[in-house]
């Protein structure tokens, strides 16, 4: 079986110890009260913890050796009554506990989630949405583990075992310091296991951020799994995840129980030294059977917490290790920023300009090689040109999701990196052939352009968008749900909605990639309608493959690898016979029927 590619190295360069410190200081000092009632009821735990084998031994002596009846009653109280309290504060404390743990990964979630969503575009597709998510979800998780579990786990078994050990050398220093002689051997596993789990817990959370990408792309591209019977295919691959997910889990939890064993030969070590010894003293009369059977008892609960303590330290390395991702999260600061004293743009007539524009999206790939361009306020202008060759790239800059290499983009005069991201944006309306609606009702997804639109406005919107009618015959009109991505509307419904959001929006300027080039003609036409209608009044760059939709365009600019090769209206590009006339002709061709689609000649009777 396959294995998933090496996970990355840590992102942070920060130590455990650090991490641990900003956990603690960042994260849990607004939760001093609950800490105070969480160790108030491990304090009571381990009071009553440590009362046992007090009461045993009276149990012993008084009730089974010295057959006294007047114990009977207040020592089974006094069981009940240790019990309740353990009862009681180990609830308290849990759910104090978890409250904690709770608001912690609340919070790391909300610190994460405003980081992520301000960075830029590129940050966004350098990393699979799947991972993120696990970062989300699997992370947080491993974090809360570390909190609420092990933490509050240590803190409780410590407690414990200090109460405990203190009743051990109480009731016979000899015996407890051969009990604890091997007290000190079990940090050993704790160092060891500690180092090889930060490895595994690395791999298995990029493993989980992987199954979690590839499961998200086979359950939105399901119509192509089924279109192409590529269900056992599908059901191959996933196994190969998950078995390889599986077994990193498997090997992470064998790390973490490494200690288990390493722990019981300890406890059963000192067990048989304390019998060895200790009961030697009873057979020589030295010693009471209740006094060292209550001793053993306590050494028996030593061990417990101890080992307890031993096992959750896994948790904690797993804890620290999910918790250096997640700050390396918070930490990243976007590339794109504004700069400190930008300038808004308040209401732009549009007016656009490219000068000498170089981009590439990385050191290899130079897409875009010295463009310039301009567009007046109020125009329209087109960008053609074969696949490949660029325009989805210029037109990105517009907005400024990506900045250029050199070069720069210009809007209202402005050079937009001068200018605030918000008010740059403010200006500008996107049309794409990818639309991105919310499994929400009709009226929010086109709300999502002016929250607090009125339902005239909205209403108003449609109409122009040509959607108004289509909407309204959906079975709850406007409060219809679309579905996940709008899934329950037809792709030319999905793009009116869209030019119903951009027509809300009302900005001067309007970008169009390719908005129609998914349609049927039917569908084409009534969007094109609509387009034509949101283009009235704003500065427009549309990118369009099919051609008869640019005619009309002001001016077109034709592109190929990176580079603006002709300039011109339709009329002069087609006079000019270079790469646009080709692509015309090509498309026409392929517009007028074949021999074969032609009607038959009809035989006319003689
Ligand atoms: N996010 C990205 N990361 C790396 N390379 C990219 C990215 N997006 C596009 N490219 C590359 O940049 C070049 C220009 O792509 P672009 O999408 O701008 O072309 P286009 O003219 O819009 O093509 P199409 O008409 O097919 O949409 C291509 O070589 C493409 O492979």
């Amino acid at each position: 079986m396959s294995k998933l590619p090496r996970a990355p190295r840590a992102p942070g360069q920060l130590t455990d110890w650090q991490i641990a410190k900003r956990l603690l200081t960042d994260h849990m000092k607004g939760h001093f009260w609950r800490f105070v009632i969480a160790f108030a009821c491990l304090f009571a735990t381990a009071a009553a913890s440590s009362a046992i084998p007090f009461v045993s031994q009276h149990i012993l002596d008084g009730i089974f050796t010295d057959r006294r009846t007047d114990l009977l009653v207040p020592i089974s109280l006094l069981v009940i009554a240790v019990f309740f309290v353990r009862g009681g504060a180990t609830y308290g404390f849990t759910v104090v506990m978890n409250s904690i743990g709770r608001r912690i990964v609340g919070d790391l979630q909300m610190r994460m989630f405003r980081a992520k969503i301000w960075d830029d575009l590129a940050s966004f597709h350098a990393t699979a949405s799947g991972h993120l998510v696990s970062q989300f979800t699997f992370n947080v998780q491993a974090v809360l583990g570390a909190v609420s579990t092990s933490a509050a786990a240590i803190g409780r078994d410590a407690m414990t075992l200090v109460g405990l050990v203190a009743a051990m050398f109480y009731q016979d220093w000899r015996l407890a310091l051969i009990a604890s002689v091997t007290f000190p051997l079990s940090v050993y596993p704790l160092i060891k296991v500690g180092r090889d789990l930060r490895k595994v817990t690395r791999k298995s959370q990029f493993g989980m951020g992987e199954m979690t990408s590839y499961l998200t792309q086979v359950f939105q591209g399901i119509r192509h799994v089924k279109a192409y019977n590529a269900e056992q295919r599908t059901i191959t691959a996933t196994e190969k995840i998950v078995w390889s997910v599986s077994r990193m889990m498997q090997r992470m939890t064998k790390i973490k129980s490494y200690n288990a064993p390493f722990m019981e030969v300890l406890s059963g070590v000192a067990i048989g030294a304390v019998i060895y010894y200790g009961g030697g003293q009873v057979i020589a009369g030295n010693r009471t059977t209740g006094s060292f059977f209550a001793f053993v008892l306590a050494l028996m609960l030593t061990y417990d917490p101890l080992k307890r303590i031993v096992n959750t330290w896994g948790s904690i390395q797993q804890g620290i290790t999910a918790a250096e991702g997640i700050f390396a999260m918070i930490d990243k600061r976007p590339g794109i920023v504004d700069r400190p004293g930008a300038a808004v743009i308040e209401k732009a007539t549009g007016a656009i300009a490219l000068e000498d524009v170089h981009f590439s999206y990385g050191p290899s790939i130079p897409a875009l090689r010295g463009v310039s361009i301009e567009i007046p306020a109020g125009r329209t202008v087109a960008l053609v040109g074969p696949s490949g060759a660029g325009k989805s790239t210029l037109l990105n800059l517009i907005p400024r999701f990506y900045d250029p290499t050199s070069g720069a983009v210009r809007v209202e005069g402005h050079d937009i990196r001068d200018v605030t991201q918000h008010s740059l944006r403010e200006q500008i309306g996107l049309v794409s052939q990818e639309t991105t609606l919310f499994d929400a009702s009709v009226r929010d997804n086109i709300a999502y352009a002016r929250p607090g639109a009125s339902q005239e406005e909205i209403e108003a919107a449609a109409r122009g968008a040509a959607a108004h009618d289509f909407i309204a015959s959906l079975p709850q009109g406007y409060d219809t749900q679309i579905g996940e991505h709008g899934v329950r509307l037809s792709g030319g419904q999905r793009q009116r909605l869209s030019i119903a959001r951009a027509m809300l929006k009302n900005a001067p300027i309007l970008l169009l990639d390719e908005a129609t080039s998914a349609l049927d003609t039917e569908s084409e036409r009534l969007v094109q309608d609509a387009l034509t209608r949101l283009m009235v009044g704003r500065t427009t760059l549309m990118i369009a493959h099919r051609l008869s939709t640019v005619r009309s365009a002001d001016l077109i600019y034709v592109m190929d690898q990176g580079q603006i090769t002709e300039i011109g209206s339709h009329a002069e590009l087609l006079q000019r016979g270079g790469l646009y006339a080709r692509l015309w002709l090509m498309q026409t061709a392929e517009d007028e029927p074949s021999e074969a689609e032609a009607p038959l000649p009809v035989a006319v009777a003689g």
